[in-house]
């Protein structure tokens, strides 16, 4: 797969195409994702991990923003306890498999004169309303929203230059956003930052996969709560709207050369998949059982999150 195809496989969308092009030509790029500390991570910010492996893969350096300070101005929490989950999820983004990578907290480069000047700055340009906007998907308790949150997405915006980088990646979620970064950041002087977005995956019940819905399989999941919720999990006989489906396009298959569904002899046997397209066909056409569909995604993600398990365990004893 070449560079191109590595960093745009996967993705909801991408501004530009043409700039991805040119940036890609360059010798050195350099790409980012931010992460508010938040209780686990899960299977929705593995959607964003993956991405930023296929970057380095394509010749990116890494970045990973550990935003503390937008955690607490989105109200997540006291400074106490963003701080302690800061440095935990840090190690568990790391056991996912995202080698290499730097790794930035908020607080170490968000409270210098230049930052904030730029923070101010732009205040001075962007309408409330824009602001407001931009964090309907991001912030928390929307319907009364703080001054904080008002500032979060302008620091968000100021993230860019300040960590240097020419990309930056993230959930759909976070277009708003990144569309304020790509119009006002000539203003400071800066070039526009290329955006690449992640779908938004579902929990296990269908909706928005989330800490607070409860409805994530996390890094801190052992095999037994996997095997659980994957035997609960919806899996309708239809492509559309799957989660699993989705588990194994955006989690699974990025990530291992084959799948394998185990059934026994009189079931039709084993049979291998070595890509999405092939199992999404596959199952579509009623070939594959919906039980034995949720077993292989169990399986396959026990191995993968297996690393960033093991850390849990050790940080917890
Ligand atoms: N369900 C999801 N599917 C895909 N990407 C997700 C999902 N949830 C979060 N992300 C992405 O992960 C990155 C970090 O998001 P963030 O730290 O705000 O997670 P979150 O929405 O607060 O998650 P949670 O509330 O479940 O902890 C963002 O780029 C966001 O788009
Ligand atoms: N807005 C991101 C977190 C983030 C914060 C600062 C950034 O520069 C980038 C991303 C989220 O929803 O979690």
């Amino acid at each position: 797969m070449d560079a191109y195809e590595l960093v745009t496989r996967n993705t909801a969308e991408i501004v530009t195409e043409d700039e991805l092009r040119q940036l890609l030509n360059k010798p050195t790029k350099r790409v980012y994702t931010g992460y508010e500390p938040s209780g686990e991570i899960h299977l929705g910010h593995l959607v964003t991990i993956n991405k930023l492996m296929d970057m380095k893969a394509a010749g990116f350096d890494v970045v990973v923003l550990i935003a503390n300070l937008h955690a607490y101005l989105n109200r997540k929490g006291t400074f106490e306890q963003i701080k302690e989950l800061a440095e935990y999820n840090k190690a568990c983004i790391e056991a996912c498999g995202l080698k290499g990578a730097e790794f930035v907290l908020g607080t170490d480069v968000q409270l210098t004169p230049k930052y904030q000047t730029e923070v101010l700055t732009l205040c001075q340009e962007i309408t409330l309303n824009r602001a407001t906007r931009s964090m309907d998907e991001v912030g928390r308790a929307m319907d009364n929203p703080m001054v904080s949150q008002m500032v979060y997405p302008v620091m968000q915006v100021v993230d860019i230059p300040t960590l240097n980088v020419d990309a930056a990646v993230g959930g759909i979620d976070q277009r708003k956003i990144h569309m304020l970064a790509r119009e006002h950041l000539p203003s400071l002087g800066y070039k526009p930052p290329v955006c690449i977005h992640t779908p938004i995956v579902n929990g296990l019940d269908g909706q928005k996969m989330s800490s607070s819905k409860g409805n994530v399989v996390s890094v801190a999941d052992s095999p037994e709560e996997i095997k659980k919720k994957m035997k609960k999990a919806f899996c309708p006989p239809e492509v559309e709207g799957n989660p699993i489906l989705q588990v194994f396009q955006y989690n699974i298959f990025p990530r291992v050369p084959e799948v394998v569904i185990r059934r026994p002899e009189k079931f039709g046997g084993n049979a291998e998949y070595q890509s999405y397209a092939e199992l999404e066909a596959a199952y579509a056409a009623g070939k594959i059982h919906p039980m034995d569909l949720k077993a292989a995604c169990g399986d396959s993600l026990t191995e993968l999150l297996a690393d960033a398990y093991a850390y849990v365990q050790s940080y917890r004893n």
